[in-house]
């Protein structure tokens, strides 16, 4: 691969900024550019920027994954960069909770690309362009969508203007890098509030220019946000023109039913519709709900970390303006680890802002159940006024649509109703949208457009942290000695953590006995059992290394070799499926990476392993040879 040289800004495969359109080559390798007018003289000029970010962008979508791409850097534009090598690269960002999150996630990644792109490291600065969320920048999408994969450079970007508006997208992998101090969480939180007011209603048709772009127009004039143009996101996203044509005279059909929704519910917003299961007890979830909320599912109540920071400043993002931030919000992980609770004091937060506030609140199974019913009655009106007329639906275990065509068909349309309706659904599952079974396209696409965020297994800290909290809010704080040694030992779960302080402080009042180590493993024998049968990270570093016959200051270290690479990634898939760490953990044990470099290296090899059986066979000897330890 050309690897440019120091200083020099273009690759080389930038000919027409090369061979001088807009400037020439000084002896000390920068350009001399020539400026377009209100162009800063030490500064490349516009062309040359679109060839340079497209070469930045091409690099960052080797660093980090492609919802992560799309979700935080496909609206960014480069601005400016400075003549000298250590002059400043000005990058635009569409709002202020993307500028943090770079600042807190991507910093690292970013910072490489520009060093591939430019020939050595610049410094780098975010600046807020509100534009670029209605769909004023975005110049360089189309032609880094249409650009060939052999790295020469794409056409330069179309005009001005002709694109779409979407922010949204999916984050998988919780975000991470926090103290799990819930309080922590609320300037993140207020970060979430859209920076245009929401102008829902106004002009909200279908514009034509996003269809060029594999989608339809969606978002900007009829949401006003930066984030609900998820029609857009879905075609641009997923690239098939032919897809984004059939989502183009969809949405029109759907622009159409949602104006006509808008009219009707103006009329009778609080209708019941002579259905007793839509009545709603203020501050309350409508009656027709399958749970009560539990009292102490609230924020205050949940310890963030950084396996679920995200997870927890979208819920209160969206519980302060439901439908007006991350519409849908698609919560997913592991049993136990904190969905119910996060998506309930979502509720309440919404209830104690707005009582009158018409929230549904079903499993998914109920949901099924409730179409068969209607379809075998033939009542499908009154199942449609149900779902359909409500101004927050959650579902939980959405994931349980798989395998069910006609359901699914039937959530398809509730959902777009609600969506065009401008309401907010909450979605929570055990795995991503992609990863449902049988999921039609079209819903997999729709669940992306909000938020798609994942609630990580808690890392030790935050175990700690809740087992802290469980044991004080249950009348008797565990000591730190003791909190320690069940955080070390119980890894799966919360509510495993949770089970485990209850029965030690029954055991303890029964007893009569002060709460010590001494007693915790007598009366959870069981639990410390099973953790020292697990295999730990450095039983993980052990093996690796002594398999590849590498050092392990090798293995934790930035080099790059592909033997050490490799080795590199075989330890970070094997420590992600036997240990109960966190991506961030583990990027920790090896040489301070962060998570997405993880999840990067644990989607690598389970690729490999799908494509080389030479690949699977050293996984498994390895993973053998850990079992055997
Ligand atoms: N971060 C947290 N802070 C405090 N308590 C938590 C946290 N995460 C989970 N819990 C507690 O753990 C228990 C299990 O959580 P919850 O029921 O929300 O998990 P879940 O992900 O919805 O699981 P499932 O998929 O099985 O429904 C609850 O009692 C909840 O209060």
């Amino acid at each position: 691969m050309n690897q440019p040289s120091a200083f020099d800004p273009l690759p080389d495969h930038a000919p027409a900024a090369r061979h001088g359109v807009h400037g020439e080559r000084r002896v000390d390798g920068s350009l001399a550019a020539e400026h377009g007018p209100g162009e800063p003289a030490g500064h490349l000029p516009n062309s040359e920027l679109a060839l340079v970010w497209e070469r930045v962008r091409r690099s960052l979508q080797e660093r980090i994954r492609p919802e992560q791409f799309h979700t935080w850097f496909k609206q960014a534009e480069l601005r400016s960069i400075g003549d000298g090598a250590d002059t400043t690269v000005t990058i635009a960002v569409q709002n202020n909770f993307t500028s943090f999150f770079i600042k807190t996630y991507y910093m690292e990644q970013l910072a490489d690309a520009l060093r591939d792109a430019l020939g050595g490291p610049r410094p780098v600065d975010l600046l807020v362009d509100a534009g670029l969320s209605r769909g004023e920048g975005l110049e360089n999408d189309r032609a880094l969508e249409s650009a060939p994969l052999d790295g020469q450079p794409a056409p330069l970007p179309a005009p001005h203007g002709a694109q779409n508006g979407s922010f949204g997208g999916s984050l998988h992998g919780s975000l991470e890098g926090g103290d799990g101090r819930a309080d922590a969480l609320r300037p993140q939180a207020d970060l979430f509030r859209t920076q245009d007011p929401v102008g829902r209603g106004a002009g909200g048709g279908l514009h034509g220019e996003g269809a060029q772009h594999g989608g339809a127009q969606h978002g900007g004039a009829q949401h006003g946000g930066a984030q609900q143009s998820g029609a857009q996101q879905a075609g641009a996203g997923h690239g098939a023109s032919s897809r984004g044509l059939v989502d183009r005279s969809m949405l029109e059909r759907e622009a159409l039913e949602r104006d006509s929704i808008g009219r009707d519910a103006q009329k009778r917003p609080r209708d019941t519709f002579g259905d007793p299961a839509l009545e709603q007890p203020r501050g309350r979830l409508l009656s027709a709900s399958d749970v009560g909320l539990n009292p102490t599912y609230r924020f205050e109540n949940f310890v963030v970390g950084p396996c679920n920071r995200f997870a927890h400043a979208a819920s209160v993002g969206v519980s302060e303006g439901p439908g007006q931030t991350y519409n849908p919000l698609f919560l997913h992980g592991n049993v136990g680890l904190g969905k119910t609770h996060l998506i309930q004091s979502l509720c309440h937060s919404i209830l104690v802002r707005d009582p009158g506030t018409r929230i549904l609140y079903l499993s998914c199974e109920s949901f099924v159940n409730h179409f068969v019913d209607a379809l075998d009655k033939g009542d499908l009106q009154r199942f449609r006024n149900k779902y359909r007329n409500v101004d927050v639906l959650v579902v939980d275990d959405i994931h349980l649509l798989a395998n069910k065509e006609r359901t699914q068909e039937e959530f398809f349309h509730t959902f777009n109703t609600l969506y065009n309706a401008g309401k907010q659904i909450v979605l929570s599952s055990d795995s991503p949208p992609k990863d449902i079974p049988t999921l039609q396209n079209r819903l997999v696409s729709r669940f992306k457009w909000g938020l798609v965020t994942e609630i990580e297994t808690p890392c030790y800290e935050t175990r700690r942290a809740i087992l802290k909290r469980k044991s004080r809010e249950k009348g008797n704080e565990l000591p730190d000695d003791v909190a320690s040694d069940l955080a070390e030992a119980i890894t799966a779960n919360i509510r495993e953590l949770e089970g485990a302080v209850t029965r030690l402080l029954g055991y303890a009042a029964l007893s009569n006995q002060p709460v010590t180590v001494a007693l915790a493993r007598e009366c959870l024998r069981d639990l410390f059992e099973h953790a020292t049968s697990q295999p730990n990270i450095d039983d993980v570093l052990r093996v690796v290394t002594s398999h590849f016959q590498i050092r392990l200051v090798d293995l934790q270290s930035r080099k790059r070799t592909h033997a050490i690479a490799f080795a590199r990634q075989v330890g970070m898939y094997l420590a992600r499926k036997l240990t109960r760490l966190s991506l961030q953990e583990i990027g920790g044990h090896f040489g301070g990476r962060d998570h997405s470099t993880v999840l990067y290296a644990v989607e690598r090899i389970k690729e490999g392993m799908q494509k080389d059986a030479e690949i699977l066979e050293t996984v498994r000897r390895v993973e053998s040879a850990l079992a055997a330890r």
